[in-house]
């Protein structure tokens, strides 16, 4: 092809070059590194396209007689010569050595080794062919290229993409500073005004505005400056046939495809990439390893978010799901776990459903209450109606017997009289009385047939009614019964929402421990954060590493803290004992990360806003919430929230249950009430240990949260309690050279502390016999740390060097109480009959 040509119509040098297309199409298979989108977008081995030292042998007999084995081939196979995909972009193809291999090292020959992939379903030309294209191509190229370079020369290849406006991708060669672009006959100098009509691909994230940089780019001497691109490929897509895809970041998937239409890159839909071959083989192998799995949808998209990496996508579903997944779905039991969960989500939304629906109904049902009534107030005028009428017929009876017995008086009077002389004129005119007489016959034949006619009108009203009111009646049934339906179905999925969310809760454990690192950490700390879930100390000795549920830095927020407390919290609402701990060396940052200052408050405010707002959402449980507030100083108990806050109090235990009677609960309904509440506990707190002369550091904070609940639909009522406690300062004695009344308060603090520490020490070797008595601390919180209670630990630590021994000892506590797995949480429920059952 002319180079003129080429410049002057790029799509004429599309058509032209279908069969160039076709055989990098098939080149793709065996060049390429299968890193992208699986066939959609595939990375291009970077040696293939790195700048080759030498100009390869290719045997010339073999490439002439391959070249027009290939053009003959062409016109004979319909499927070589069909008409090019317009969206379609050219790639170079990869010349190959004789063993069909593209990789330059082995083969030494140079080549863009393009990645290019088709529907397999649409025939590609076979490997043999390939060869022959791609050392037709290489014979053509070394020769033009040669006529260029200094004979024998060792001359520097470089390959790049030129992206033209309409959609077609051009591979070009540069050699001794000319790009030349790759035509079905060879390479061909790159048009000039070309570089006005498209960019060039360059190998970063980024597609070169080739209009800024067309000046620099005419000539380029330096061949390594050239632009690798392995981000680009095509893909074939049925029913839209092939489109170039393009990697913009390392993630593929995020992969796009060029859209000819919009002009726009646009990523790559999920049901595309599940018809592809390549995903489509790995989607298989996933299936083939875990026969557990099922969903082709589900796993394309997990493969997606593991690089197309089948082995992670298999691990991931193993560690979350276990080796269940090797069964078959149907056999899997645990599989079925799975199946619930997502079973649930519907279950939920079928909930939604049915409430709309009861919703509707109870709307349908109002509206008939007002028809009748509109109705009976109907049949209560038409009854007034009848009675008047009645009334006025009795009324007009009387007027006719009365006038009767006149006219017959009358005619009486008449006959017995024999007239001797004149008779006598007569006094009443009896054509009058004639005439009245028939008017009045008339009148009651009249008034006998309105009152007919109202009756029959009345008789038709009344069967309506009658006939309304069966209808009501029975709708009222229906609908009576259609709610105990969903009533029943509203308290299944209910219980099963609560059991498979406390199962998840099971399953991360009951006791749930956090470090977090203290803020405004100074530059020589001595922590170090390396992952979400461990924490390295930094000391003389060396490093020392510890592991927990999760690990906050210095930089993290009071919303990242509370983030990972939330989901105890709804196991509180649920009726559950969840009790959060903060532990540390003074001045670590307990009281900053439980209550925190008012700006950017902690746990403590989080925690109750959380759980108004889980009250609020479910609309047919009746919470009400109870607050109480004590300290806990050298082993005595201070009720916080009592008028006289230096009363002492004692608890009181009974089988299960921890009370200290005498101990001040206020009701509160909303966020201000708790608030103040906490505000007057912790002035009282400032009172006491003024009067004392003590640090409030050097108390125990509990801060307790009772949420009882009334379910209206099921009748059950469930308490459960959020124990908030910010621990006092766990430095040694010895550090501190306490003495006098500090060495007293010190030597409380370690008590109750240790206590605590052998708690779940006791708790860790499940012993018979857990010393909760040991010191009102843990008595207190037995609740909050035997087998129905759900316990998250913060571990405070400061990250100055100074502390080092303090941290240190903290972790090591933290740690040790991570291995505790309590029992299996129970639910603190009963079955209470309802006055409101029958709403
Ligand atoms: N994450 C943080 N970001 C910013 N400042 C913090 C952070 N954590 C703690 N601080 C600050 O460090 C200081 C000590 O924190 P805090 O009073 O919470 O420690 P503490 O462990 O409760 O001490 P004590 O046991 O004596 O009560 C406070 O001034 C607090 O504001």
């Amino acid at each position: 092809m002319g180079s003129g040509a080429s410049a002057s119509d790029p799509r004429k040098d599309a058509s032209e070059d279908t069969a160039l297309r076709q055989q990098t199409t098939a080149d793709a298979g065996q060049s390429t590194s299968h890193k992208g989108a699986g066939g959609a977008t595939r990375r291009i081995e970077k040696e293939g396209k790195a700048v080759p030292s030498e100009n390869p042998p290719v045997p010339e007999d073999r490439d002439v007689e391959s070249g027009e084995r290939n053009t003959q081939e062409r016109e004979e196979d319909p499927k070589l010569n069909q008409k090019p995909p317009t969206q379609g972009p050219v790639q170079a193809s990869a010349a190959k050595d004789e063993t069909g291999s593209s990789d330059l090292h082995e083969g030494s020959t140079p080549s863009s080794c393009t990645a290019v992939d088709v529907d397999s379903s649409n025939g590609s030309i076979s490997e043999r062919e390939e060869n022959e294209n791609s050392a037709e191509l290489n014979k053509n190229f070394k020769s033009t290229s040669n006529e260029s370079a200094a004979e024998n020369e060792e001359t520097p290849l470089a390959f790049e993409s030129f992206l033209h406006h309409n959609g077609l991708l051009y591979c070009c060669v540069i050699q001794h500073g000319h790009r030349m672009y790759v035509d079905s006959k060879g390479p061909v100098p790159f048009p000039a005004q070309w570089y006005d009509q498209g960019r060039f691909l360059s190998g970063s994230n980024e597609v070169t505005d080739q209009a800024e940089n067309s000046q620099n780019n005419r000539y380029v001497n330096n061949t390594t400056s050239v632009a690798e691109d392995d981000r680009a490929g095509v893909v074939y897509i049925h029913g839209k046939g092939t489109v170039m895809t393009y990697m913009f970041e390392e993630r593929v998937n995020i992969c796009r495809y060029y859209d000819i239409q919009s002009g726009l890159w646009l990523l790559l839909p999920l049901e595309w990439e599940m018809n592809i071959d390549f995903v489509k083989e790995c989607v298989k192998k996933i299936k083939d390893t875990l026969p557990g799995l099922t969903d082709q949808k589900e796993i394309t998209a997990a493969l997606r978010q593991c690089n197309y990496d089948p082995d992670e996508v298999v691990s991931i579903y193993l560690t979350i799901f276990g080796d269940s997944l090797f069964q078959s779905a149907a056999k899997a039991q645990t599989y079925s776990e799975l199946n619930s969960f997502r079973n649930h989500l519907q279950k939920d939304r079928t909930i939604e459903d049915l409430k709309q629906k009861l919703n509707t109904k109870e709307n349908e049902l109002e509206k008939v209450f007002q028809k009748n009534s509109y109705l009976a107030r109907d049949t209560q005028y038409l009854a007034d109606m009848v009675q008047h009428l009645n009334q006025r017929v009795a009324e007009l009876e009387a007027d006719k017997q009365q006038a009767m017995e006149k006219i017959r008086a009358l005619l009486n009077r008449r006959s017995t009289k024999v007239p001797e002389k004149e008779p006598p004129k007569p006094s009443v005119d009896l054509r009058q009385v004639s005439h009245l007489t028939r008017d009045l016959n008339i009148s009651n034949k009249q008034l006998g047939a309105t009152v007919r006619h109202v009756l029959v009108d009345l008789q038709n009203h009344f069967q309506q009614l009658k006939e309304l009111v069966e209808r009501m009646t029975q709708a009222e049934q229906h609908r009576v019964t259609e709610q105990e339906e969903l009533r029943s179905l509203y308290m299944k999925e209910a219980l099963e929402r609560k059991t498979l969310y406390n199962k998840l809760l099971e399953l991360q454990g009951n006791i749930r421990v956090f470090c977090r690192c203290r803020g405004n950490a100074p530059s020589n700390s001595c922590l170090e954060v390396p992952s979400e879930q461990d924490i390295v100390v930094n000391q003389k000795a060396g490093k020392k590493k510890f592991h927990f549920d999760r690990v906050y830095s210095s930089t993290s927020t009071q919303e990242h803290i509370f983030e990972g407390t939330m989901p105890i919290i709804t196991s509180c609402v649920d009726g559950y004992n969840v009790c959060i701990l903060a532990y540390g060396q003074t001045g670590s940052g307990k009281t900053y990360t439980m209550m925190g200052p008012k700006n950017n408050p902690g746990v403590n405010v989080r925690s109750v806003r959380q759980l108004l707002s889980i009250c609020k959402k479910r609309e047919n449980v009746t919470y009400t919430l109870k607050v109480s507030m004590l300290e806990i100083y050298n082993d005595s108990l201070n009720d916080l929230l009592a008028k006289n806050p230096n009363s002492h109090l004692d608890i009181r235990t009974q089988g299960k249950s921890v009370t200290v009677p005498g101990l001040t609960q206020a009701e509160v309904k909303t966020e201000d009430d708790i608030l103040h509440v906490m505000e007057m506990g912790e002035k009282n707190r400032k009172i006491a240990s003024t009067k004392m002369n003590i640090e409030s550091s050097r108390s125990h904070l509990i801060l307790t949260l009772t949420v009882l609940g009334a379910d209206a639909v099921s009748g059950v009522t469930t308490q459960g309690t959020l124990t908030l406690c910010d621990l006092a300062g766990s430095e040694r004695i010895s550090k501190t050279e306490a003495k006098g009344q500090r060495l007293v308060e010190a030597a409380a603090i370690n008590k109750s502390l240790t206590a605590l520490g052998q708690v779940f020490s006791a708790l860790k070797c499940n012993a018979i016999h857990v010393p909760f008595r040991n010191s009102k601390l843990t008595h207190l919180l037995q609740p909050c740390l035997c087998g129905d209670a759900k316990a998250c630990v913060f571990v405070n630590v400061s990250p100055d060097p100074l502390n080092i021994t303090e941290t240190l000892s903290s972790l090591q506590f933290g740690s040790s109480i991570r291995q505790v797995a309590l029992g299996k949480a129970t639910q603190n429920v009963s079955s209470t009959p309802t006055t409101k059952q029958d709403k």
